[in-house]
């Protein structure tokens, strides 16, 4: 297998078919709904909540509501249903969750998405989950994660899951590659492409994505929608606690496995960062669809799955020349 990650990547231009950029589609159908750009912002509790979550819904971006205020997420899905907006909610694997599972049903609501959203997906607490959900919702669209392995991604798939979520560590405000050894973090790319080959269903690449080019590259590697934490944090609309640090404006950006998320010290494998406060989320949104439409005219195409052919070459951490900055 050739391990690579995003920043050793270029993709290589085709003839462009388009006349102007703007003719490109970006949308994906994604489960039983088409959003604007594969892109999802992360299930954390810095970077999403109710008020955003109900924007995105009715701007059609993909989103999937955390799962670390559990006690609103029946109100939060008779709430946007009643809206007439979809309903995108995480769950855990601990006893109480199979109880809220139970608990919707007997509520007679479905919400129109759901993420088993565990660090270690490849496991048979969320094989049994999967089942579960599906026997007393099978009308919502499963997404099940994460894992790193195609073995991981089969397992899901096998069991039920409509779509699977994978990175294990690649993320930002991640230390599991630090406190365990383990993950795909440094080779999340090369990852993706793995268990893309394996899957038959959607994946979402979760983690590592630095750049909107990055997005054009994890479709390249065959993900259906990318789940990004970092990149939205720090927007007007995301909730991370503002602070001020020698005078500048920043927002808390914080692993949802972090002693912050967690107020505890056990099993800790996240940790928390300050983002410079930039401006609306609308914008950056609109940023990442120009992007996305400029790659697929890049890459000859049309459509996102333009990119999907597109040919590369690996040019070992050489990319950025050290010139990150983009202003
Ligand atoms: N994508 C990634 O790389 C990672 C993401 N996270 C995020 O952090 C949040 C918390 O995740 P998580 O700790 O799984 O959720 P929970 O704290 O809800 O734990 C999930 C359950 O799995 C058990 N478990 C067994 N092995 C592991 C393992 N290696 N890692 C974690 N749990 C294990 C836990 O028991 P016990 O606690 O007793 O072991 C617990 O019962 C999630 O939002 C997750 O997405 C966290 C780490 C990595
Ligand atoms: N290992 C950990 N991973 C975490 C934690 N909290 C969230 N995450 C993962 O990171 C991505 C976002 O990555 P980014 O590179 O876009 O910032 C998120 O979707 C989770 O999968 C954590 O505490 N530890």
């Amino acid at each position: 297998m050739q391990i690579f990650d995003y920043e050793d990547i270029q993709l290589i231009p085709n003839k462009c078919i388009v006349k102007s950029r703007s003719e490109v589609d970006t949308s994906i159908k994604f489960g039983p709904r088409t959003f604007k750009i594969p892109v999802v912002p992360a299930n954390m509790q810095t970077i999403i909540d109710e008020p955003l979550a109900i924007w995105l819904a009715e701007n059609d971006y993909f989103y999937i509501m955390h799962r670390f205020t559990p006690e609103t997420r029946l109100g939060f899905v008779r709430d946007m249903q009643d809206r007439g907006l979809y309903a995108s909610i995480s769950v855990g694997v601990k006893p109480e969750e199979f109880q809220f599972v139970e608990d919707l049903a007997a509520a007679k609501l479905t919400p129109e998405y759901m993420t088993i959203d565990i660090a270690h997906g490849h496991s048979d607490i969320v094989v049994e989950m999967i089942k579960h959900i599906k026997r007393l919702l099978p009308g919502t669209f499963l997404i099940a994660g994460n894992v790193g392995t195609p073995e991981g991604v089969r397992e899901l798939e096998n069991a039920g899951a409509d779509a699977t979520k994978v990175g294990i560590g690649p993320g930002k405000v991640c230390i599991t590659k630090i406190k365990t050894g383990f993950g795909t973090g440094g080779w999340q790319l090369a990852a993706l492409r793995w268990c893309a080959k394996a899957a038959s269903k959607p994946i979402i690449a979760d983690g590592g994505i630095r750049t909107h080019g990055d997005i054009a590259k994890s479709v390249r590697f065959g993900a259906d929608m990318c789940m990004i934490g970092s990149l939205f944090a720090g927007h007007e609309e995301t909730p991370g606690k503002k602070v001020k640090k020698d005078g500048k404006l920043y927002q808390e950006y914080y692993g949802s496995a972090s002693a912050y998320q967690k107020n505890s010290h056990h099993n800790v494998e996240g940790k928390k960062i300050l983002i410079p406060v930039k401006g609306k989320i609308g914008d950056t949104l609109n940023e990442m669809k120009e992007d996305l439409q400029s790659a697929v005219s890049y890459a000859g195409g049309r459509n996102l799955m333009g990119l999907r052919k597109v040919d590369y070459v690996i040019v070992k951490n050489s990319i950025f020349n050290g010139d990150q900055e983009l202003y």
